[in-house]
Formats: C-alpha cells, structure tokens, sequence
C-alpha cells in the first residue's frame, strides 16, 4: 500500500486503539496525526505514540488523504461543519466510525458531494483483532475504498456491506459486542469468587477459557452450537448449566439486548437528523 498520511479527529478510546494497531501493523507514527479539545490526552498520545497532535482539527484535515472522525456522535455535527470547507478545499476522504451518524447526516454537514465512508469498528483492534464493516457513498472512488478498507485491515478484519442499513445491525453485533463478552466474563469471575476460587485465579481461568473458546471457534469447522455439545457430557456439569442459563432465558435475552442496541443507533441517525 502506498504511504498515506492519516488524520484522527478525537483521540479518545477508539480512535487510540486504532492508532496503536496502525503503528503495530508497520505505519510510521510520523505519517499518523491526531487532533483533540484534550490537551493531555493529546500530551499522553504524543508521548505513546510518537504521533503528531494537535488541538486544531483543520490542521489534521490539512496535513493528511484521509481523515477519520472518532469523536462522540453528539461532538460529530459540530466538528464536521468546523472543518466542511478544508475537506473540500483538500478533497480528503472522510471516514466516520461514529455509532448511528447516517451518511446522509454527514453529508448535510461536510458537503453534498463529499467522498465518505461510514464504518463501525470495535475496540479490539488495539489488539489487531478488530472487526470492522464498511460502507461507502457514491463520491468515494475505487482508489478510497481500497484506502478505507485497508486502514482498517490493518488492525483486523473488515468487510463491506451493501446496505447502510445494515451498519445498525453490525454496531449491535460487533461494534457493542466485545462489552457483552466483557460482561459475561465480570460475571462468570465473580461467580467463580463466590465458589470460593481466588480473584487472581479466577481472572487468569476466565480469561484464558474464554480465548481457547474463541480461537476454537475460529479455526473449526463446526458450528457454536456444536462445539457447545461437545463440552456438555450427558448427565454431567455442564449439562447443568446450559439448563439453568435456558431457563433464565438467556438465548431471547442476548436477542432483546442486541435489537435494543440496533434500535438506538436508528434512534440517534433519527435524532441527528432532526437536530
Ligand atoms: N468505544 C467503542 O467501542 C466504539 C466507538 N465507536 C464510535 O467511535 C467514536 C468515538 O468513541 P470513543 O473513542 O469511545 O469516545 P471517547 O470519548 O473515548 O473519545 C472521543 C474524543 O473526542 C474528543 N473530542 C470531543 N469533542 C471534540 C472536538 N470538538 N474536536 C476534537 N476532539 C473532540 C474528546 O476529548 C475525546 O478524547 C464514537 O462516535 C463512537 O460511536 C465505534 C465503534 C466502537
Ligand atoms: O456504545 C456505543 O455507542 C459505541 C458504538 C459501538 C461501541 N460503542
């Protein structure tokens, strides 16, 4: 890939995870900018990264081909229309990872023919494990898809969906996702506390259990369902527990969570488009 200069603006959680993946995979930290209204956060980035800050979000538009906005969507109307006329001027590539900020949002705010790709990541690309879907509108040329979906190649995975739509499912699913298996991790060390094991010994089971879970997932050809069959002996533990987590009814409540999240990030494309 050709060596291209890349802009943050907002350098808070995700927009980090995505830096430090970036350097991980091999980009040079002087080629990476990062604009914030937080002087430390900036100060401590510098001083991790070795990256260039700054606390004027033009000056990344300026600097770089592609600029990505990691801001909060409540932050995001305000900054988009703070930095619409550098944007054109340099005709960059703008990609959001803002949850529910539709495209269409975007665009009333950078610029009608404005080159944008909205994506939804996840955090777990600090680790080069991320996730991420992307969709493009029609000003994006072939040359920006590739930049767009290499950037986040970079740190994981990534994949196209043909509807934008479609995101509002994804940030549900993966874009929220790693907190679900977070929780599920919180609770299963607390429980595993109550039945009497050590906190450190208890993180350290939960924590690797869940790993050789997900790597297993990912290389067998089975399915989830039977991979679980295979842990459950009849008559034995875990046989037990899958009981008790059906009867709790926990399969209709992961999808009730999941449809509540898909439904909010609906509600704040609505919400923005109204404001
Ligand atoms: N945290 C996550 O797991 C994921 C977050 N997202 C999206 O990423 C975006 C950023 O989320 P986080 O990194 O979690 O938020 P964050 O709150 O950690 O970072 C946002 C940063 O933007 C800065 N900021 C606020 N106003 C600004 C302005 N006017 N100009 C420049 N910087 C400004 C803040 O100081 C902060 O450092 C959100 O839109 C969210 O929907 C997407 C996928 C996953
Ligand atoms: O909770 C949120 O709104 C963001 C989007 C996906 C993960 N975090």
């Amino acid at each position: 890939m050709k060596t291209h200069k890349i802009g943050f603006i907002g350098g808070g959680n995700m927009a980090s995870s995505l830096v430090s993946g970036l350097i991980a995979s091999g980009h040079a930290a002087t080629d990476i900018w990062v604009s914030d209204v937080n002087e430390a956060a900036l100060a401590t980035l510098a001083a991790n990264l070795g990256i260039n800050t700054t606390s004027h979000n033009a000056d990344v538009v300026a600097a770089t081909d592609v600029v990505v906005l990691a801001v909060k969507p409540q932050a995001l109307k305000e900054v988009a229309c703070g930095i619409a006329e550098v944007v054109r001027q340099q005709q960059v590539l703008v990609v959001s990872i803002a949850a529910g900020i539709s495209q269409h949002g975007l665009a009333a705010w950078l610029g009608a023919k404005v080159p944008i790709v909205r994506c939804m990541p996840n955090t777990p690309a600090l680790v080069l494990t991320g996730a991420t879907a992307l969709h493009a509108n029609s000003y994006v040329s072939a040359k920006q898809r590739d930049l767009a979906e290499s950037l986040m190649r970079a740190v994981g995975i990534s994949l196209w969906v043909a509807d934008e739509s479609e995101l509002d499912a994804v940030t549900a699913v993966s874009g929220s996702g790693p907190a679900y298996f977070f929780l599920l991790m919180e609770a299963m060390e607390a429980a595993a506390v109550e039945l009497g094991l050590g906190a450190e010994t208890a993180r350290l089971l939960v924590q690797q259990t869940a790993l050789g879970a997900a790597k297993i997932a990912l290389e067998s050809p089975e399915s989830p369902e039977q991979l679980r069959r295979r842990v459950t002996s009849p008559g034995g533990t875990t046989e037990q527990a899958i009981r008790t987590f059906t009867q709790g009814g926990f399969t209709p409540l992961v999808a009730r969570a999941l449809q509540a999240a898909r439904d909010r990030s609906i509600e704040m494309s609505e919400q923005m488009e109204n404001s």
